[in-house]
């Protein structure tokens, strides 16, 4: 297994097996300093190697278990403001996705590194986690459709891209890396028609929106993407509440 820590995913281009629509690319564009710092944080480059302590990495599990909750209510909600059937079913099942799937991956690491759901219910959230949970709820109650699929993009998007990336760069996973059931789940190719679902939906409310709506979309996706920094900030700190 590798131990090197430099494993940087920043500059690491793939060739994305789903379609990027020219909104979601727009997002992309316009976030793009903050999208590459996540691909380059410390935590990012310690997972990868497999040298990152087991204290941080329980930490960042917890805090997203109580995370992919709020992401589940944030999918629920945008579930309910769809007017189409289409459209409300794959939000309903987003939501359940994000407990379900990536709940087995939680439920296996909680038995591993001990700790267990009453445990991730009495957590006190950081603030980093906070704002971001607050964000995408806020977001999915009062902003419009479009706004609210933007700030719930990057969630899976820059993981999907970030287990891609690491796959490119890596190669097959070490038996014997530490957090190798991480990395299998978010370079999983099933994703991809998740992705292409997802993003052409958000084109199809972009389009079906004003420009004013539009440009609050392509804001509330930064704000998400720079969550996502603070997300890998927050573990790698372990992050408490200054008073
Ligand atoms: C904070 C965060 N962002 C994204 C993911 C991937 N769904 C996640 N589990 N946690």
């Amino acid at each position: 297994m590798s131990t090197t820590t430099d494993l940087s995913f920043a500059d690491v281009s793939v060739d994305r097996a789903y379609p990027v629509p020219p909104f979601a690319q727009s997002c992309v564009d316009a976030a793009r300093e903050s999208w590459g710092a996540s691909f380059d944080h410390p935590f990012v480059h310690a997972l990868a190697a497999g040298t990152l302590e087991a204290e941080r990495f329980r930490f960042y599990q917890m805090q997203d278990a109580r995370y992919l909750e709020a992401f589940s209510d944030a999918a629920a909600l945008i579930s309910t403001r769809c007017p189409d059937p289409d459209d409300k079913l794959w939000f309903i099942d987003a939501a359940r996705m994000a407990l379900v799937v990536e709940g087995e991956l939680h439920a296996g690491y909680g038995e591993q590194l001990g700790y267990d759901a009453s445990e991730i219910a009495a957590l006190t959230l950081t603030p980093n986690n906070r704002a971001y949970q607050d964000h995408m709820i806020s977001t999915a109650q009062r902003g419009s459709l479009v706004e609210a699929v933007a700030a719930l993009t990057p969630c899976p998007w820059l993981y999907i891209e970030l287990g891609q990336r690491m796959e490119a760069e890596m190669g097959a996973i070490p038996d014997d890396h530490p957090y190798a059931d991480w990395l299998a789940m978010y370079r999983d190719p099933e994703f991809n028609d998740y992705m292409a679902n997802l993003l052409e939906r958000l084109q199809r409310f972009a389009d079906a929106a004003d420009e004013a709506a539009r440009e609050r979309a392509k804001t509330a996706f930064q704000a998400s993407i720079r969550y996502e920094w603070m997300f890998w900030q927050q573990a790698w700190t372990q992050q408490a509440w200054p008073v």
